[in-house]
C-alpha cells in the first residue's frame, strides 16, 4: 500500500472544489491505495478548516463506497458529533445524488470517545462480567459516593484534616487517566495530600468496589473499562475489525487512555485520521495531554503521514499577526505560522479601563456600536477565562436589557430539582444505584439519612425491590404511590418518554412541599421533558445527557428563543471550535490569563498561553483585549475602596506590543475631566526615560 503522492495531479471532482490543495491532500489520502489507508495526522493550524476538511474526507469515504456503519468518528462533545455528520452527509448526498440512499442508516458511530465508549461496554457487557443496565454517575454524583466511602472508611473523623471528597476525586481522575502512579500525581499535583497516600490507596480501592457492586460507572470508567476491554487481544481484535475507519477530532485534547484505546483499535493505524492542533491544546486539567499529538506519527512504521493547514479563514491579516505573535513565545509545536489573505483591518485594541464595572460599560457600549453598525449580537462574543469573570457584564447587559447567552458555568443538570427526576429514573433503570436511591428516598416525607440507608441495604441484601409496606414513620399516602410508581418504571409500563412525566407528575407535590420557587422550578421540568422527546430511549437520555449536559440556556431554549438576537458570553475553553466577527476578552491580565491557578508549572503556563491564543483566534474582523487596571477584593467590609492593581498579561510583553493598538477608556471628557481631544493616551513615562537616554 502506497500512500497517494503529495504531487500527483488533483482530478476534478465537483464537491471537493472549494478546498485547498493541502485540505484536499488530507480529504483524499490513501484513496489510491487498493486497501485501507495508513494513519494520517491533519495539524489544523486554528480557522484553517479543520471542520470543514474532516467533513469533506468523511464524505469523500461515504461517496467512494464506505460503508457508514464501519466509520467511527470522535468528537469532543455530542454537538460536534451531530455537526459533523450532518455536514458530511449533505456533502456525500449532494455528490451522489440519486444513489444516497445508500448512506441510509448514516452514521451511527459518531459521538464522543465517552458516548462510544457506553455504547461498546453496554454491547459488551456480558463478555466482560458488566452489567448492561449499569447507570452512569457524573462529577457529582461521583464526589458524592467518593464520600460515602470515606465517611464509611473513618477518614473524615481524622484528626489532620483529609483530603475533601472533591480532592479525592480529582486526585483519582488524574491518576487513572494519565496512567501515572498514584504516588506521582500526588506529588506532582497535591503536594498537600503527600501524607495521606496509603489512606487514599485504600479510599481508591475501596470506591471502586463500590461501583461495581452498585453496577454503576463514573466518567473516567468509561475509558477505563474499555481501554481494559481493549488488552484483550480477541476483543480488541473484534472491535478494531467492525471499523475500517476511525476518525478523531481535537486530538490535541485527548489523554492517554483515550490514545492507548486508539492504538489498540488499529495498532497498525490503518484507517486512522486524527486531527488537531498542538496550539490550541487546553485541556489538561482533564489529563489531555499535548505529546498525544505530538507523539502520533511516530508510533508507526512507517509515521503517519503529516499534513498541516496554515491557511487561516477566519482573521484579518493584523488580528493573525497579533495571534501569531503571542503563540511565537512558545516553546515546542508543529504549527507553523498562520497566513491570511483575508485582507487588512484594524490591529487589535489593548483597551485599559479602570476597573471591572468601567469594563463591563465599554463592552457594552461597543458591542451597541457595532449593532448599530449592522453586527448582529450573535455575531459578538465576550470570551473570559473564568465563568465568575462575567459577573459585572451581566449585571450590566440585564440593567440595559440586552439579550444574552452564556456558555461554560451553566448547571442545569446540578440544579436539584432536575437532579431529583433524574435520580427517579436512574433508580428505576438500576435499583443498585445508591447514590440515586439515597436521594429519591429522601424526597419522602419521614426518610432521613440514616432510614434511607437501612431501606437500600435491606434491598442490596435481599430481593432487590422496594418493601411494599412503608418503613417507620413514613405514611403509607406516601410510600405507596412511590412503590407504585417504581414498579412502574421497572416493568416499562408506558413508552418513553412518557415515564418521564409520570415521574414528573409522583415528583410534583414533593416539589411544592421542598421549594418555595416550585413554580419556576416547573418551567425547568418541563423543559427536561422537551429535551427527552430528543432521544429513544430512557437509557440513552439518561447516558447521553450525563456524558454532554446542555452548555448553555440556548441548548435548553425553544425554538422561537433561537431565532431572536442575543450575544454570546463564553468562558475561553467552551469557545473552542468556534468564530465571531467581533471578540472581546475580558480581563487580560496577569491573575487571570494566566490564572492564578494555572501558573504551578511550566506546562500550566504554556497551556494558558495556548488558552488566550485560542481566544483570540476566534476573531474574524475585530478584536479587544480589555485590562482593567485595578480589581476591588471581596470579603473585606468596613475598609472601602479596597482593591489591588493588575497588570496586562504576561503573553504580551512589549517585544509584541507593535501588533496590537494601545487604548484607555473612557477617554478624558466622558470622564468629566478635560475636553481634550487627544483619544490615545500620550506616553509620558517614554519622554521621562528619554531625558536619560544616552545621547
Ligand atoms: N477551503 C476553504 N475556503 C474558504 N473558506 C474556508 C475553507 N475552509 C474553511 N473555510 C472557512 O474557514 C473558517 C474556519 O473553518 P473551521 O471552523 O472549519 O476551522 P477550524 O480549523 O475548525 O478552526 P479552529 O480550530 O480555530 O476552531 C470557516 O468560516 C470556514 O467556512
Amino acid at each position: 500500500m502506497s500512500p497517494a503522492s503529495d504531487s500527483a495531479p488533483i482530478a476534478h471532482i465537483d464537491y471537493l472544489d472549494g478546498l485547498n490543495p493541502d485540505q484536499r491532500r488530507a480529504v483524499e489520502h490513501g484513496q489510491d491505495a487498493s486497501a485501507i489507508p495508513g494513519p494520517l495526522l491533519v495539524i489544523a493550524g486554528a480557522g484553517s478548516g479543520k471542520t470543514n476538511t474532516l467533513a469533506h474526507r468523511v464524505a469523500h469515504l461515504l461517496v467512494r463506497g464506505t460503508d457508514p456503519r464501519r466509520i467511527l468518528l470522535m468528537t469532543f462533545t455530542r454537538r460536534a458529533a451531530a455537526e459533523m455528520t450532518r455536514r458530511a452527509e449533505a456533502i456525500a448526498a449532494k455528490a451522489l445524488g440519486a444513489n444516497a440512499a445508500a448512506l441510509a442508516g448514516g452514521l451511527e458511530w459518531a459521538g464522543t470517545f465517552h458516548g462510544v465508549g457506553a455504547r461498546l461496554l453496554r454491547e459488551y457487557a456480558h463478555t466482560i462480567g458488566l452489567d448492561p443496565a449499569f447507570t452512569i454517575h457524573d462529577r457529582s454524583d461521583s464526589a458524592d459516593l467518593m464520600n460515602l466511602v470515606r465517611h464509611e472508611m473513618g477518614f473524615s473523623r481524622t484528626e489532620k484534616r483529609f483530603p475533601a471528597k472533591a480532592t479525592c476525586l480529582a486526585i483519582y481522575s488524574r491518576t487513572v487517566n494519565a496512567k501515572a502512579g498514584l504516588d506521582e500525581i500526588v506529588v506532582r499535583y497535591f503536594p498537600w495530600c503527600a501524607s495521606w497516600q496509603e489512606e487514599l490507596q485504600a479510599l481508591f480501592a475501596a470506591y471502586v468496589e463500590a461501583k461495581q457492586a452498585q453496577g454503576v460507572l463514573d466518567y473516567d470508567d468509561l475509558l477505563l473499562w474499555w481501554a481494559q476491554m481493549m488488552t484483550v487481544p480477541e476483543l480488541a481484535a473484534d472491535i478494531g475489525a467492525r471499523f475500517d475507519h476511525v476518525l478523531v477530532d481535537e486530538y490535541q485534547d485527548t489523554n492517554g487512555l483515550q490514545a492507548s484505546i486508539l492504538l489498540a483499535l488499529k495498532p497498525e493505524g490503518s484507517g486512522l485520521t486524527v486531527v488537531g492542533d498542538d496550539a490550541q491544546s487546553i485541556y489538561s486539567f482533564r489529563s489531555a495531554d499535548v505529546r498525544n499529538i505530538l507523539d502520533f506519527p511516530g508510533h508507526f512504521t512507517p509515521p503517519a503521514r503529516l499534513v498541516t493547514l496554515e491557511q487561516n479563514y477566519r482573521s484579518t491579516r493584523p488580528i493573525l499577526a497579533a495571534a501569531n505573535a503571542v503563540i511565537d513565545l512558545a516553546e515546542e509545536r508543529f504549527t507553523k505560522n498562520l497566513w491570511s489573505q483575508r485582507g487588512s483591518g484594524d490591529r487589535p485594541s489593548i483597551v485599559c479601563v479602570r476597573d471591572e464595572t468601567d469594563q463591563a460599560r465599554f463592552v457594552v457600549e461597543r458591542i451597541l456600536e457595532n449593532r448599530e453598525s449592522g453586527t448582529l449580537l450573535k455575531s459578538q462574543a465576550v470570551l473570559f477565562r473564568a465563568s465568575h469573570h462575567s459577573g459585572p457584564l451581566e449585571v450590566e447587559l440585564t440593567s440595559r436589557n440586552i439579550p444574552f447567552v452564556k456558555f461554560g458555568g451553566l448547571k442545569f443538570l446540578e440544579a436539584a430539582h432536575i437532579k431529583d427526576v433524574l435520580s427517579v429514573l436512574r433508580f428505576a433503570e438500576n435499583p443498585r444505584d445508591r447514590i440515586a436511591g439515597f436521594r429519591v428516598l429522601q424526597l419522602i416525607p419521614g426518610i432521613g439519612p440514616a432510614n434511607a440507608s437501612r431501606i437500600l441495604e435491606d434491598m442490596a441484601s435481599g430481593v432487590g425491590t422496594l418493601p411494599a409496606e412503608p418503613p417507620l414513620r413514613v405514611s403509607p399516602e406516601d410510600w405507596r404511590p412511590f412503590v407504585d410508581l417504581m414498579g412502574g418504571l421497572r416493568a416499562g409500563r408506558v413508552a418513553w418518554p412518557a415515564d418521564l412525566e409520570e415521574a414528573r407528575r409522583w415528583y410534583q407535590p414533593h416539589l411544592d412541599r421542598l421549594y418555595e420557587d416550585a413554580s419556576v422550578r416547573m418551567t425547568d421540568l418541563v423543559q427536561l421533558q422537551q429535551i427527552a422527546t430528543g432521544y429513544p430511549s430512557r437509557e440513552r437520555f439518561l447516558t447521553e445527557l450525563t456524558l454532554d449536559p446542555p452548555q448553555a440556556t440556548s441548548d435548553l431554549a425553544d425554538a422561537p428563543m433561537l431565532d431572536e438576537d442575543y450575544l454570546i458570553l463564553s468562558t475561553i475553553h467552551s469557545a473552542k471550535g468556534q468564530e465571531w466577527k467581533s471578540v472581546f476578552v475580558l480581563n487580560t491580565v496577569d491573575g487571570c490569563i494566566p490564572s492564578d491557578l494555572g501558573v504551578g508549572s511550566k506546562d500550566e503556563t504554556e497551556e494558558e498561553r495556548r488558552l488566550l491564543y485560542v481566544a483570540m483566534t476566534r476573531a474574524r474582523d475585530s478584536l479587544d483585549l480589555i485590562v482593567p487596571q485595578r480589581f476591588y477584593t471581596s470579603g473585606q467590609s468596613g475598609r472601602g475602596d479596597r482593591h489591588v492593581y493588575a497588570g496586562r498579561t504576561r503573553f504580551i510583553p512589549d517585544t509584541i506590543l507593535e501588533h496590537f493598538t494601545m487604548t484607555a477608556w473612557p477617554v478624558a471628557e466622558e470622564t468629566g475631566g478635560t475636553n481634550s481631544p487627544i483619544t490615545k493616551p500620550i506616553d509620558i513615562g517614554e519622554r521621562m526615560r528619554s531625558m536619560w537616554a544616552q545621547r
